[in-house]
């Protein structure tokens, strides 16, 4: 038998009765891990050698986590200095301590929080306590003993929960990697016994050999196709883009056209084409991005009038509209838009693409603009999924059959419905869905049939059933991530980034 210098190597150096990982040998032969792996398939493809795999996870200490194997926690530092302040006879205040406990910046509040999980002692009116709690000694700390055993590749028996608080504190870092590990088979040793001749294998095709004509002779190494390789990370499309472009899909596949349209709209569109009272919370400068600009002066003078007279008298026999003033400049206003139903009026109203006859489908996937607290379920800045079907006789069934067809393609399958209140649509209600980490219901959605006071001004006088989906809620539930700005921002999850792809 003839083998190539490598695999031979790698064929004597393995054990029948003793499993050596890739690692173990690599080193002892003196060769890049990856080409013993790659030996080690084509053995193992020979049936030389058996190849088990088992994923193994490597803990190491991160730089923060080194500084404190240095310096001391910052919670045991400061309960050093609080004793030997004397806070172990009578409270200290905190100023007094954090000089010798060397303290100071974002420390301090580590120090503080994990001061007090711990037991260490009472923190009260700026005053600490040091009274460590039986159960915990600050001079056997688990997560500084833990921290040390990792350092010194010791972490094989640590207690899980003291790791997942030393990860949570981005002390350590936990990576799964594939340890390969090979055996002689049989065949194997009576090969090796038989005797095994080198042969020499050409990995590559050289301008030389095939000059040479040597080309022909020389034997060439295998492709293996299942060696790892390194991972390239090239630029591609982000995974809201990909999704956005996914429903657009989806939707074009229901029958559904697409609407286009300004991010920067006067308020008219925006609000009181949808009958939003001109007093109403959601109009004020607290949650609107209003524009320093003048007034939109090119608004449909009949539609601006038939619009006033909804709010101030209301229409036909549907109440008679709010009793709250109704100005024609706060109209004009421009801002931001906070929702794309400001696209859907323009349409519906026949001033975008004319005059719309029934039935119609309509949608948009483009970004709105809302002054909320940025938190993991809210941005300033997020892509609604806006919709409408004009038809005769719409009922609630029939939105709740949109969502269902549509939310399937995204493979979510459990929607529940809530009633809900909109000053424009009636009924309405809004969508949930469960996060499939936390088990949470998450709003993804709002929805409802548009009322008389809004159709009328517009000219339409069939049914019109509407909604507004949150795209980056629709994505938390598709990839499991809890916090929405892991997809957006400096807090960005590269990995998910990278790793994520969505099927189209
Ligand atoms: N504009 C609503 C969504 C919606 C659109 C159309 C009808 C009903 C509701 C929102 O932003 O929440």
């Amino acid at each position: 038998m003839r083998l190539p210098e490598t695999q031979l190597a790698l064929l004597e150096a393995a054990s029948a009765t003793e499993t050596k990982t890739v690692a173990q040998l690599a080193e002892a032969l003196g060769e890049d891990p990856a080409a013993v792996t790659r030996a080690a398939f084509e053995l193992e493809t020979e049936g030389l050698v058996a190849v088990e795999e088992h994923v193994a996870e490597e803990v190491a200490v991160t730089e923060e986590g080194d500084r404190y194997r240095d310096d001391g926690l910052p919670e045991v530092r400061l309960y050093r200095a609080a004793v030997d302040a004397g806070a172990d006879e009578e409270p200290v205040e905190l100023g007094r301590l954090l000089g010798s406990a060397a303290l100071d910046g974002p420390e301090v509040d580590i120090a503080l929080s994990n001061f007090a999980r711990k037991g260490y002692g009472h923190i009260d009116s700026g005053k600490v306590d040091a009274a460590p709690d039986p159960t915990h000694d600050p001079n056997a700390d688990p997560e500084a003993e833990a921290l040390d055993a990792i350092a010194n590749d010791n972490a094989g028996y640590l207690d899980a929960e003291v790791l997942d608080r030393l990860e949570s504190r981005g002390l350590i870092e936990r990576t799964e990697t594939t340890v390969r590990s090979v055996t002689l088979t049989d065949d194997g040793v009576t090969a090796l016994m038989e005797g095994i001749e080198t042969a020499e294998t050409v990995g590559a095709v050289t301008p030389e050999l095939l000059a040479s004509g040597e080309w022909e002779d020389v034997e060439f190494a295998e492709y293996n196709v299942e060696a790892d390789a390194e991972p390239v990370n090239g630029g591609k499309e982000h995974i809201l883009r990909q999704t956005a472009n996914r429903v657009k899909d989806v939707l074009v596949g229901m029958g559904f056209q697409e609407m286009e349209g300004p991010h920067a709209d006067a308020d008219f569109w925006i609000n009181d084409c949808l009958f939003m009272p001109q007093d109403h919370p959601a109009r004020t400068h607290w949650d609107r991005f209003a524009l320093d600009v003048p007034g939109m002066d090119e608004l449909p003078a009949d539609l601006v009038e038939r619009v006033e007279d909804a709010h101030r008298n209301g229409v036909g026999s549907e109440g008679d509209g709010y009793h709250s003033p109704w100005d024609e400049d706060f109209a004009r206003a421009v801002a931001l838009r906070g929702h794309t139903t400001s696209l859907s009026m323009r349409y519906l109203s026949g001033h975008a693409v004319g005059d719309l006859e029934p039935p119609q489908r309509y949608f948009s996937v483009e970004k709105v603009y809302r002054n909320d607290t940025l938190d993991p379920t809210h941005l300033l800045e997020f892509y609604q999924i806006e919709g409408w079907v004009m038809a005769e006789d719409l009922s609630v069934r029939d939105l709740m059959g949109t969502f269902t067809e549509f939310y399937e393609q995204f493979g979510i399958t459990d929607l529940q419905f809530k009633p809900h209140y909109n000053p424009y649509t009636e009924p309405s209600f809004e969508l949930f869905g469960e996060h499939p980490e936390t088990g949470e219901l998450i709003e993804i959605g709002n929805s409802g049939i548009f009322r008389e006071e809004v159709l009328s001004p517009l000219g339409v006088d069939c049914d019109v059933m509407a909604w507004g989906l949150a795209l980056e809620r629709l994505l938390m539930l598709m990839y499991g991530f809890e916090d929405i700005r892991d997809v957006h921002g400096t807090l960005c999850d590269l990995e998910l980034l990278r790793d994520v792809e969505v099927v189209q």
